[in-house]
């Protein structure tokens, strides 16, 4: 058996993170402050090519990727937020949007979300028209209706070839009842309106219920408790193992935060 720690500590203690023992009051705080960090899982959804993947590596790295590929599965990025007086963790789902590599993994994006951002392409009519079916994906997926929802109209900078009109993209958004924006990945002048949008999100989530999914990082090898399911399903899928060397180059480890 190996000796490694976060192997052979329950799951329980490594998803509080390193343990911490000391006599100091102050410090012990601290390590409990820690502790308590809230997480939230945001999903990010919609048509393939509206970008998915170039919104959130805007927000978590802070600048537009000099090359994509098509997302593989799932791909995370995790930035930390100060609202008020308390840090969020917000880890983001970026989700394929083509079917082809979508269908393993669908049920894994739908588990323990609290939050949902649609995209679509304002150059692309059909990804606007495509939303419904996301919603409704969401739907059949069981997703807290109440959870916060925000629709995002992306590449606004290619002015000359929007497609899809404010006003019926407005509407759309009245009609679900979610806030809108249109917005650049790209355009480096938007990039506070890219932050912008994810803020919106923590904001209503400082405000809801608090919920733990699991970091990112507590995998445990082995451990086939339902909390641990997840992260065996994902790593062990030959698609996500090629995920990992071939697209992570925004992965969770250098876009995390360390507050
Ligand atoms: N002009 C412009 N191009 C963008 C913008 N955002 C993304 N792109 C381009 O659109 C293409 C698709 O971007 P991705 O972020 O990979 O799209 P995605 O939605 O993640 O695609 P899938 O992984 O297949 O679901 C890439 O060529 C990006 O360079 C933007 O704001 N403006």
């Amino acid at each position: 058996m190996s000796d490694n720690t976060s192997q052979s500590r329950p799951l329980s203690e490594v998803a509080q993170g390193p343990r911490t023992e000391t006599a100091d009051a102050g410090a012990v705080k601290v390590v409990e402050k820690q502790a308590q960090k809230r997480i939230f899982k945001i999903i990010v959804i919609g048509d393939s090519n509206v970008g998915k993947t170039c919104l959130t590596y805007r927000f978590c790295l802070g600048k537009f990727p000099d090359k994509t590929e098509a997302t593989i599965g799932v791909d995370f990025r995790e930035k930390c937020v100060q609202v008020d007086d308390e840090h969020l963790k917000l880890q983001l789902w970026d989700t394929a949007g083509q079917e082809r590599f979508r269908k393993s993994m669908v049920q894994h994006y739908y588990r323990n979300v609290h939050a949902v951002v649609f995209v679509y392409d304002m150059t692309k009519m059909s990804s606007f028209e495509n939303m419904p079916q996301w919603i409704e994906e969401c739907d059949r997926h069981n997703l807290n209706k109440h959870i916060p929802r925000i629709l995002v109209g992306n590449k606004c900078d290619m002015i000359e070839r929007v497609a899809v009109n404010t006003n019926l993209a407005q509407k759309f958004a009245d009609t679900h009842n979610m806030p809108l924006f249109e917005t650049s990945a790209k355009d480096d002048e938007k990039a506070n309106h890219v932050d912008a949008i994810f803020l919106t999100i923590a904001h209503k989530l400082k405000n809801s219920k608090p919920m733990m999914p699991p970091h990112l990082t507590d995998f445990v090898p082995g451990d086939t408790s339902p909390r641990n399911i997840e992260y065996i399903d994902l790593r062990s899928s030959p698609r996500h193992r090629g995920l990992q060397s071939a697209t992570r180059d925004a992965s969770v480890e250098k876009s995390e935060c360390a507050c």
